[in-house]
């Protein structure tokens, strides 16, 4: 049987990011991640800081965990990371997830292709501004977005990128031309990490959202796109598990 790294699964909460905003869904985190964002708000699955706490669980192990968790209080999960897509047979999971008619989200950054893609109801491909201190692999990124488009999949696909700064809406503005049939989200960055005030940092990024929204206004090549904050990070600050 395949294993796993597993860094958290909770829920039942809220999705707070980007396609399915707002869905109700359980979190699997596996561990390990081929970048290191600079702003990385989930470092503690790549950085080493909660390595003795990942535990490697075969598909069934996390199916019995999310019902454990979750009970019957839930018919959607969302596979996030660190990068997911380093998991050459995540199938597995997905499989059984289906066959329970649970539906499936991933969130990756788009640097690694995976034929189980294709399985992915809702697929979030975040790849990395500027701010990022990131390079873009523009050859993997097209590979990844023709394959998805060639199989059809785009109804199940958006692209989300994390605004900082005005570079990385340039960033935004390059993306969204070179993919303009994907569903394209634009997406609050979260800068004070440190904060455990959540009604301070709930002010704070709604400044940053504000802002965000007048400069895609303001762009004639940001049309055709959604804006939203974090709305787990709006609520509940910068608690793990939610
Ligand atoms: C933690 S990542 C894990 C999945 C995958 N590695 C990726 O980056 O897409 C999940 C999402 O959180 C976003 N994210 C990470 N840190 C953030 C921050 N400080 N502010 C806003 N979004 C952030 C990422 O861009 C990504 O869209
Ligand atoms: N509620 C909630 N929504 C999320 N959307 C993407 C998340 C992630 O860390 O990948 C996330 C998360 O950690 N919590
Ligand atoms: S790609 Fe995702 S998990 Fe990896 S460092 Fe960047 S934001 Fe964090
Ligand atoms: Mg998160």
């Amino acid at each position: 049987m395949n294993k796993f790294p597993v860094l958290e699964i909770f829920g039942p909460t809220i999705q707070g990011e980007g396609m399915v905003v707002g869905r109700k869904t359980m979190f699997v985190r596996t561990a390990g991640c081929d970048y290191s964002c600079a702003w990385c708000d989930s470092a503690f699955t790549w950085d080493g800081s909660a390595k003795q706490d990942i535990e490697r669980l075969t598909a069934h192990e996390i199916v019995d965990r999310l019902i454990q968790t979750g009970g019957d209080q839930f018919d959607h999960v969302t596979i996030s990371g660190g990068n997911p897509a380093l998991l050459k047979n995540l199938h597995d999971l997905i499989n059984l997830l289906h066959e329970k008619e649970i539906e499936i989200a991933l969130e990756t950054q788009g640097s690694r292709w995976q034929d189980w893609f294709l399985e992915i109801d809702d697929l979030t491909i975040s790849p990395k501004p500027p701010s990022s201190k990131m390079e873009t692999n523009w050859e993997a990124l097209d590979g990844i977005i023709n394959h998805l488009e060639k199989e059809e999949r785009l109804r199940n696909t958006s692209l989300k990128v994390v605004i900082f700064n005005n570079e990385d809406l340039k960033y935004a503005e390059k993306v969204h031309e070179r993919y303009p049939n994907v569903p394209f989200f634009l997406q609050v960055g979260n800068d004070d990490l440190e904060e455990d005030e959540s009604s301070t940092l709930a002010s704070h990024l709604l400044d940053q959202y504000e802002w965000l929204i007048d400069q895609v206004v303001a762009s004639p090549k940001l049309n055709k796109v959604r804006v939203l904050p974090q709305v787990h990070a709006l609520v509940w600050g910068n608690k793990r598990g939610v």
